[in-house]
């Protein structure tokens, strides 16, 4: 069908509709993508395609509405008053959603109501705190692939935060991915490397066209209203301007208002923080834990924050250890002046609450009046924070200070503007106080004062017509009326206009009564309207302060973080790191921030030694003897020390770290279609092309995942790798005893052991480290104590035995230098025949001999 045809045939469909199907089709054709929710009267309603999607959704039941063009229309709605449950599980699922109200006035309109989309509901771009997990950062993020490599942008729309980054590989992104885990994601129609993110939620393609390097540097500047991007120092960011330019767009289509809180934009570098790839972010189990939860991760036991700002912050830093030592100094520096205050500054900024929120609310103009009453409440904190923090000297805090301000005329501001205790929406008025505005209080005083008048009017009537049941009342389809007994309704006089017949009364109005009723109607409208202009006038006061608002929540929110962080140190017995300019880690008595919370017995705490010239240690020991604990602790320790924060340990000394690998525990990445093996490989390749010498490596049992000697092989190549051409800082945990030969071939290289006791048939774990190889292996007093039955570890214990007795086979025999032999899987018979042979005692002629015997044994 050709294009003009269509186009006359839809046109002709159309015609064939109701009017108000008419309408609503043509709103659907804008969002032809996403739900649209239709405003009818107290319901939003879904048509077509739509109801039947979110019935599904939803669970709600899917009915028919009427039929239009000789087709009944399938129709599902939600109530207004309850849609934000609604929106939030569908944004949740990754679906976005056109609202759409009516504009018009009914009683003016001819035919269906005006409506409109007011606004877009989508998963990246939420800012209605019900919509919003709390604790957690809600981002938008736009991706755009060149040549060259990735850029990549997010945004917080609760915040106004920014960011920007170019990866040059897959597996750059694929972290950067992990690390912000965007509510929604645009991508470039045509994305090559969409295997990266087509497991992720809230997926949008856009066309190419929006990611268009100039459109992006025009919208950009018009945003900040600067000339150019100098400013920002991301003038030449060729590749992540782009993300940035489409994601810009698409903010301000979906919000449909002015987004004056995003008002600069910053490039993440690389090289400025400790640099973790998606399978270490996820093996460290940082803020969230294997299985996808929340608990026994590292937030959970250091997030005691008091403001859900604070606990955002405090995810974020956890993310990204910096490598600056400046900023990390004065971290530490604020965190120990802040123990003795945090018992004091915790309750006070407690009453802080979101306020970063509130402020992006505030810009985007859907500040509710309770949301004020908070910003309030928050201001009337600062002067006791600001007289807590006058009691320090350091300058980190002295900068805090300043930046969180007192806002003493805001304060006062809204201390006389709004209601002590608001309700939620404005539309019903009660928001702005008494006292505020005359004229507001003048036509509040007329409404008021017309029930007193009703009063008089009710005790005047009774009197003067002897009739006693004679009352005043209202309800809301017949306004007031006078309503009189059955029994003494003959006596009322004529110009009583019955309105309304009840089982035992009479209903009427009088003239009069209606004039008032109109009186104070006007008076009760006019004094909502007016409320609603007071609070947009409220609200344009406010907003040129939204600068200094957003860098007083930035740095009450810092506060948040570093007093909280100055608890946990002091409650969980933590130590102050020392950083130092040698590459090196050197842990007395550390622990395990998360094991040692969740155990009941007391956790052992273990030395770490690691430098240039100890740079890979060789961990040995029975299974559940502790050497993932041990691994992972030194890592979580690095990581916390470079955050800032104090860490699980007696004392610790640690150098620059510009990478932390993990290579440990895979899982099968089913849904990549990868197996265990695989996915341990890739991890295994991706830290062999890129650690350094200033990189942290853990490997836990590389090589499981394939038969022994390939993975004794394997895991072999790679530590000596690592120890000699890349000499990382490496923790390499293993059970190929054959390992423990390594130190004497590879200077740098030491054993250490976890210990264990077997007392008959039960083995008790030490869970100490100490140097030196382990002397056996406990695999099978292990499988007992996991209740594996004792006939299957009688016969494993004869097996082993008979494995032990032939020691060319036994995968445990000690380690030939010659690495070669480690490849060889069977001995052959030539070399049996040749190791008995002794070469000096043989006479040419039998040498000959011997040559052809090996020749057919070959
Ligand atoms: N230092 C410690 N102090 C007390 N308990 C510990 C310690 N380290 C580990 N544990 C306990 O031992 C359990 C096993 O530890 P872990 O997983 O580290 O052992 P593993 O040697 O890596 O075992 P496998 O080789 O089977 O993977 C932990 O879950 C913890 O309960």
């Amino acid at each position: 069908m050709s294009k003009f045809n269509m186009k006359e045939s839809t046109e002709k469909d159309l015609s064939t509709h109701t009017p108000m199907m008419q309408q609503y089709l043509g709103l659907k054709a804008e969002h032809p993508d996403i739900l649209l929710f239709y405003r009818m009267g107290d319901f939003y309603e879904l048509f077509f395609d739509d109801a039947r999607r979110a019935s599904q959704l939803l669970d709600i039941s899917l009915t028919k509405r009427g039929s239009s063009a000789g087709q009944p229309i399938p129709m599902a709605g939600v109530p207004y008053h309850a849609v934000e449950g609604y929106l939030a599980k569908l944004v949740q699922m990754g679906e976005s959603v056109a609202i759409c109200e009516q504009v018009g006035d009914p009683a003016l309109s001819k035919g269906p109501v005006e409506r409109k989309v007011l606004r877009i509901v989508t998963p990246g771009t939420i800012s209605d705190e019900a919509l919003l997990n709390e604790r957690q950062d809600n981002l938008l993020a736009a991706v755009y692939e060149t040549k060259q490599g990735f850029g990549y942008a997010t945004l917080d729309i609760g915040s106004g935060r920014f960011l920007l980054t170019e990866a040059q590989s897959e597996e750059t992104l694929a972290a950067e991915l992990q690390r912000t885990n965007p509510a929604e994601l645009l991508y470039p129609e045509g994305f090559i490397a969409f295997h990266l993110i087509e497991q992720r939620r809230g997926l949008r393609r856009r066309p190419i066209w929006e990611f268009d390097l100039s459109t992006a540097r025009q919208q950009l500047t018009l945003q900040f209203g600067t000339r150019d991007l100098q400013g920002f120092g991301v003038e030449q960011a060729l590749l992540a301007l782009p993300a940035a330019g489409c994601l810009l767009q698409y903010a301000k289509d979906t919000q449909r208002t002015a987004l004056p809180h995003l008002r600069s934009i910053t490039m993440e570098r690389q090289q400025d923080t400790i640099i973790m790839d998606a399978a270490t972010r996820r093996n460290l189990e940082i803020t969230q834990n294997l299985a996808g939860g929340t608990d026994n991760t590292l937030a959970a036991v250091l997030d005691r924050t008091v403001t859900p700002m604070g606990s955002r912050m405090l995810k974020r830093w956890l993310h990204t250890p910096l490598r600056d030592t400046a900023i990390i100094t004065a971290r530490q520096q604020a965190i120990t002046e802040l123990q003795p205050l945090a018992s004091s500054l915790q309750p006070l900024l407690h009453q802080v609450g979101d306020l970063e929120r509130i402020l992006a609310r505030l810009a985007l103009r859907s500040a509710r009046p309770r949301d004020l009453a908070r910003m309030r409440h928050a201001f009337h904190q600062l002067p006791d924070i600001q007289t807590l923090l006058a009691e320090t000297t350091g300058p980190s805090l002295a900068l805090l200070a300043e930046r969180s301000g007192e806002f003493t005329s805001l304060r006062e501001l809204l201390d006389q503007a709004i209601v002590e205790a608001p309700p939620v929406l404005v539309r019903d008025g009660g928001v702005i106080a008494e006292g505020y505005h005359a004229e507001l209080d003048e036509w509040r005083a007329l409404a008021a004062g017309a029930t007193d008048y009703l009063d008089r009017l009710e005790i005047r009537e009774r009197d003067r017509l002897g009739i006693d049941s004679l009352k005043v009342g209202y309800n809301a389809v017949h306004g007031y009326f006078i309503q009189v007994s059955r029994g003494q309704s003959h006596l009322v006089p004529i110009n009583y206009v019955r309105r309304q017949t009840l089982k035992n009364a009479e209903r009427y109005i009088i003239p009069e009564l209606k004039e008032y009723e109109d009186k104070v109607l006007t008076s009760k409208g006019k004094a909502l309207a007016l409320e609603k202009a007071l609070y947009d006038q409220l609200l344009d006061q406010l907003l040129p302060h939204l600068a200094d608002l957003q860098q007083s929540a930035a740095a009450l929110a810092e506060l948040d973080v570093l007093a909280n962080l100055a608890e946990r140190a002091e409650a969980l017995n933590y130590v102050c790191p020392q950083l130092s300019e040698h590459t090196g880690i050197e842990i007395n008595q550390g622990r395990h921030p998360v094991v040692e919370q969740v155990l009941k017995e007391p956790f052992i705490a273990n030395p770490v030694s690691l430098q240039p010239q100890r740079r890979m240690l060789i961990i040995t020991g029975p299974n559940m003897g502790g050497k993932s604990t041990y691994m992972r602790q030194t890592a979580l320790i690095a990581l916390l020390s470079w955050v800032g924060s104090y860490v699980p340990a007696q004392a610790v000394t640690l150098g620059p770290i510009d990478r932390i690998f993990t290579r440990v525990g895979a899982a099968d990445d089913l849904a990549s279609g990868r197996s265990t093996f695989m996915v341990e490989m890739t991890e295994t390749a991706n830290i062999l092309n890129n650690a350094t010498c200033n990189s942290l490596v853990l490997m836990d049992e590389i090589g499981r995942g394939t038969s022994t000697y390939d993975g004794l092989s394997l895991a072999w190549a790679c530590a000596e790798n690592i120890a000699s051409r890349l000499q990382s800082l490496t923790l390499f945990a293993t059970h190929y005893f054959e390992l423990t030969a390594l130190p004497d071939q590879i200077p740098g290289v030491e054993n250490v052991h976890l210990d264990a006791r077997e007392h008959g048939d039960s083995i008790a774990f030490m869970h100490t480290v100490s140097e030196g190889a382990a002397s056996k292996s406990y695999g099978l007093a292990v499988a007992a104590l996991a209740g594996v039955p004792k006939e299957v570890i009688k016969r494993a214990r004869q097996k082993l035995r008979e494995l032990e007795a032939q020691p060319t086979h036994a995968p445990t025999a000690g380690v030939e230098t010659n690495q070669l032999s480690l490849l060889v899987e069977e001995t052959s018979p030539a070399i049996e025949a040749l190791e008995t042979l002794d070469p000096d005692s043989l006479s040419p002629r039998q040498a000959l001999e011997w040559i052809y015997r090996l020749k057919t044994l070959l």
